[in-house]
Order: structure tokens, then C-alpha cells, then sequence
């Protein structure tokens, strides 16, 4: 498989990835460049000078994820990636402490005029008088998106003696007392802050939340900074504010276009200071996103599931540790289903029971789906499209839980509905080892690997003999074997663990003996 790195991706991440796969490395990546080269690649890693367009998406038919050493993924189209089944994921904790640090150091810099100072003096200057600066003790923060970076500008700025104003729509009382911040409107915010930080996605909700009318009822001697996103802060009127003194100076490392040329019209406006787009530009932070970023990469090739995809249900570090031993599982339980399933599946049910209830098993019940539909489907179905594709499959999903697992510790049973009839497959864990442990009413214990030939058949001398011979005449290896048995004794279901393909002709002449009910093949090879 390969790897296209583009965008100056540290080469920490890029030599985990070089270990599997083949990685093209292209520091400038012209647009052109990027749509003629991107059939070849099965992923791409991105910063945000490369734009991952529809039309990009579209004519990369091998790509399997697309994966932003970064927190913002504004420079790719999720909503074609996520149709096309493919992953999108980020970096999103990668480089909170660079873009924190660097709203720290832009509100010192313009509070005490460090960039201009610099500048003259570099010329010879020695301006002692013209550059007083403002404090930041005792002054008013006001902290527009309390999520990672505001959290940590906030944090920073009470140790600097600074009273912090919070305003996020999405934060919770108790989260904004334990970090010592004041929970605050939108419109409290404005009118009482003496210094403003925006740290939120660039969002219909977001883009101009900040414009002229918002300057005017702000405090005199406001200062302004976004180290978010370019258009947050209206950039024509946040130059006109400051050069009319409505504002008393900005600080700005985002822009609506970038890179940023000599007629933007912040460029050039004595009291704003300009960084391009460096929030995020530390050798700690480069190494840590482009690290998270190969491995949910290398993950994603694997078929696993990344927490951190933005086109997927978030799932939480600790939940995922909870769920990742029972995925493989449930993906084994599913495509056993589908496979001795009467016909198509019309609905499907995952039913958790014992300690797994506990958490959200939304992503285990996406790994059965996957598990159903990959032996069916002609396209790599993923963590990330197995959802629509059975909603447009018509497949009904349902999930159940019961807190009481009976003899085991935890247990995972896939039932599916075709037509009138039904097939439910169960599986537990013992250790990290998935089992099947009961297929419709047999109690078995089958190791979910290669491939099982399942039979039910009828309670008498001879039946197993009789298929053993048949394998053995077919020159095919049984490498396990398995017969459960229910109460009434009469049918018991033979499960033959094979390594080898089994010919149609040989299954058929196997279903023809007397004696047989049914034999059907399971590959887990397809998941
Ligand atoms: N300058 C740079 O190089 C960097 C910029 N960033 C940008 O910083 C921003 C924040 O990043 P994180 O803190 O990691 O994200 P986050 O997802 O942890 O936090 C975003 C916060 O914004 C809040 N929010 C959403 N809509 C809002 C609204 N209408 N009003 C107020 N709050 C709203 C959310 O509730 C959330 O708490 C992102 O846009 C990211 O792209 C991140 C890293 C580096
Ligand atoms: O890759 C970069 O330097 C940009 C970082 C950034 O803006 C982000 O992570 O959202």
C-alpha cells in the first residue's frame, strides 16, 4: 500500500508508516500535482496547504483515509470522503499546548508592542516612550470556545492574575468552575472584556461572530486575537476598528485565504500584530501529530477503527479501551450470520450482555454490520460506511442490553431476520480470545478464525464418520472440530474448523447425505 505525506508532515510519523508501506513525500504540493498523483495512493496525510476537494476525493478510487496532522479539517470535504466510505481523521490533542502557548504569546506581544519594538530597534531605533504597553493582570479575558486551547488559555491567564469570561454554548457549569473561569453570554463577554480570544471551528455559526457591530459595543482599549480560524473575526472591519481606535490592537495567526499577500487588509495596520498560521508550529507539536496521525493510518490499513475520525461517532479513549477487544469478535459474529442466514438480512439485532453494557457500544455494533456486509459487498466496507450501507440495504439495526450474562462474563449475540427466519449467533471473550458459544440453540465453542463448514445434522452413529471421509477423500484439513448438542438430543450441529476453500461440488455432495439438515461455509477470511 502508499502513503502520500504532503504539506512538510514531520518525519517522526513518516518513518512508522515506512516500516509497512511505501510513503511519498511531497513537501509542496501544487493542486494540479495532487489530482494527477492521487489515484496511485491508498492514503494521504495532509497539514493545511493541501486542500483534499471533491474533485480530489473522486479521483482517488484507492483511498482508504485521509488523515490531517491537525486539529481542523476544514481543508478537506468530509461529506465526499465520508461518502465514498473514506476515513477522515485528525490529530486532535496533537498540538493544543503549541496553539495555547501561542495565543499567550501573541497577547504579550501585542500588549507590551514587542514586534514593533523589535522592528526599530533592529533599524537603530531606541523608542523607550513610544512603546508602553498594558498589563494583563487585573484585566478581563474574555475566552470565546472553552475546548482544549481555550481551556489552556484560560488556565494560563488566571495564573497571570487575569479575571477570565467564558462563553461557549457548549460548556457545562461545572466544567467552567473547576477551571476557575466565569461562564458568561456571548453579548457579557464583548461588553466587558478588556482582551478577546476566539478558539472555535470555523463554522456557519462562528463565521463573523465578530464583526464591526460587535466592535462598537466592546470596551475602549479592547484587544482582539484569534489563533482559530481566519473569518471568525471580520478582518476588513477588525483593520478599519483599529485604525479608527474602536479597537486598541489585535493579534492574528489565521486568515480567511492563505497564504496571506501585501494588499490583505490587515497587513500593514500599526497596532496588529501578524504570525502566519504559526499556532500550531512546534517541533513538539509537528512530532505529536504527525505520530497520532500514522498511527490511526496505520490503524485504518489494518481495518481497525481510529478514535479519532471525524466521519465516525467519537469514541472516547477510555470507552474505546473498554470495546476494541470485542470488535474483531462482532465482526466474526456477523459475518457468521450473514453467512448461515435463509437469504438477505432484513433487520439485525447486537445484544450486549455482562460488563460491556456499561458503555456505548455503538462502534461494536458498527464492527457486526461490517462483518455482515463485507462477505456480501463487492466494496471494502469500513467502520465508517458499514452504517449507510445497511440503512441503504434496507437492514434494520437494533441494539439490546441485559446487565445479566448468565454463566459467562460478558456476552455479544447477533440475531438476524430474513423473511420468516432467523439465525442468532453469540460470542464472548475469555481473556482477549473471542469465542462462538452458540449458534441458534447449539452450545458450541468454536475459535472464530478461517473457516467453519457448519452442519446441523441428525443425532445418530455414522453422520460424523461419513463427513470426515468426504474431507479427507476432497484432500481437505479439518483443524478443529466441534458438535453441540441441544436439550432434545435429537439434532445435534457439527462445526468443522478448515483452513482450505471448500469446492461447491463437495458442500453440495455433503447437503445430499441423509442424515444432513444444512452445511454452509463460513470465511472469515472476508472480514
Ligand atoms: N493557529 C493554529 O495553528 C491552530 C488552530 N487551531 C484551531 O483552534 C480552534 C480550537 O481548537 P480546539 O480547542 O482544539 O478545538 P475544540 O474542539 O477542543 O474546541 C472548540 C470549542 O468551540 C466551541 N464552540 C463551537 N461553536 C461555538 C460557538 N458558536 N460559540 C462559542 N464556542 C463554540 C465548542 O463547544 C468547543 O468547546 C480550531 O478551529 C482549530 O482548528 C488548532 C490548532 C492550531
Ligand atoms: O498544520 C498546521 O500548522 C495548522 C494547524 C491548525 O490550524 C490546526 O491544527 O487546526
Amino acid at each position: 500500500m502508499k502513503v502520500l505525506a504532503a504539506d512538510g508532515i514531520s518525519p517522526k510519523g513518516i518513518e512508522l508508516l515506512q516500516k509497512e508501506f511505501e510513503v511519498v513525500v511531497k513537501d509542496k504540493l501544487p493542486a494540479e500535482e495532487l489530482l494527477e498523483i492521487i489515484p496511485q495512493f491508498d492514503a494521504i496525510m495532509v497539514r493545511s496547504a493541501s486542500k483534499v476537494t471533491k474533485e480530489v476525493i473522486d479521483r482517488a478510487t484507492n483511498l482508504k483515509i485521509i488523515g490531517r496532522a491537525g486539529v481542523g479539517v476544514d481543508n478537506i470535504d468530509i461529506p465526499a470522503a465520508t461518502a465514498r466510505g473514506i476515513i477522515v481523521i485528525n490529530s486532535p490533542g496533537g498540538n493544543t499546548i503549541a496553539a495555547t502557548e501561542h495565543t499567550m504569546a501573541m497577547m504579550l506581544a501585542m500588549s507590551r508592542n514587542i514586534p514593533i519594538a523589535n522592528e526599530t530597534m533592529q533599524k537603530g531605533e531606541w523608542n523607550r516612550k513610544k512603546y508602553v504597553g498594558v498589563e494583563l493582570r487585573g484585566k478581563t479575558l474574555g475566552v470565546i470556545g472553552m475546548g482544549r486551547i481555550g481551556s489552556g488559555v484560560a488556565k494560563r491567564a488566571l495564573a497571570f492574575e487575569m479575571n477570565v469570561l467564558a462563553y461557549d454554548p457548549y460548556i457545562n457549569e461545572e466544567r467552567a468552575q473547576a477551571l476557575g473561569v466565569k461562564v458568561a453570554t456571548f453579548d457579557e463577554v464583548i461588553e466587558n472584556a478588556d482582551f478577546i480570544t476566539v478558539h472555535m471551528p470555523l463554522t456557519p455559526d462562528t463565521k463573523g461572530m465578530i464583526g464591526m457591530e460587535q466592535m462598537k459595543k466592546m470596551k475602549k482599549g479592547v484587544r482582539l486575537v484569534n489563533c482559530a480560524r481566519g473569518g471568525i473575526i471580520v478582518e476588513e472591519d477588525l483593520a478599519e476598528a483599529v485604525k479608527q481606535g474602536i479597537v486598541a490592537g489585535a493579534a492574528i495567526d489565521v486568515y480567511t485565504k492563505e497564504p496571506v499577500t501585501k494588499d490583505h487588509p490587515l497587513v500593514g495596520v500599526p497596532g496588529i500584530v501578524l504570525t502566519p498560521h504559526l499556532g500550531a508550529s512546534t517541533v513538539e507539536a509537528q512530532i505529536g501529530v504527525s505520530v497520532d496521525v500514522a498511527k490511526g493510518i496505520l490503524a485504518a490499513l489494518h481495518g481497525e477503527p481510529v478514535a479519532t475520525a471525524v466521519n465516525m461517532a467519537p469514541v472516547s479513549p477510555e470507552v474505546m479501551k473498554v470495546i476494541s477487544p470485542y470488535l474483531n469478535l462482532a465482526e466474526r459474529l456477523g459475518c457468521t450470520v450473514t453467512s448461515l442466514a435463509a437469504g438477505p438480512v432484513d433487520s439485525v439485532e447486537v445484544k450486549y450482555q455482562g460488563d460491556i453494557t456499561e458503555v456505548n457500544t455503538n462502534l461494536v455494533t458498527t464492527a457486526a454490520i461490517k462483518g455482515m456486509l463485507n462477505p456480501v459487498m463487492e466494496g471494502e466496507v469500513n467502520y465508517v460506511n458499514a452504517p449507510s450501507l445497511a440503512k441503504e440495504r434496507g437492514i434494520k439495526v437494533s441494539e439490546k442490553k441485559e446487565k445479566d450474562a448468565g454463566s459467562f462474563a460478558n456476552l455479544i449475540t447477533v440475531t438476524a431476520k430474513s423473511g420468516d427466519t432467523e439465525v442468532a449467533v453469540a460470542g464472548t471473550l475469555f481473556g482477549d480470545e473471542g469465542r462462538i458459544v452458540t449458534i441458534n440453540d447449539f452450545r458450541v465453542d468454536v475459535d472464530p478464525h478461517a473457516r467453519i463448514l457448519v452442519m446441523p445434522h441428525i443425532n445418530r452413529p455414522g453422520v460424523i464418520g461419513t463427513i470426515g471421509s468426504i474431507m479427507g477423500n476432497s484432500h481437505i484439513n479439518i483443524s478443529g472440530m466441534q458438535v453441540g448438542g441441544t436439550k432434545d438430543q435429537e439434532t445435534n450441529l457439527m462445526v468443522l474448523t478448515i483452513d482450505d476453500d471448500i469446492p461447491e461440488k463437495v458442500l453440495a455432495s455433503i447437503k445430499a447425505l441423509d442424515g444432513i439438515f444444512d452445511a454452509k461455509l463460513v470465511n472469515f477470511y472476508a472480514v
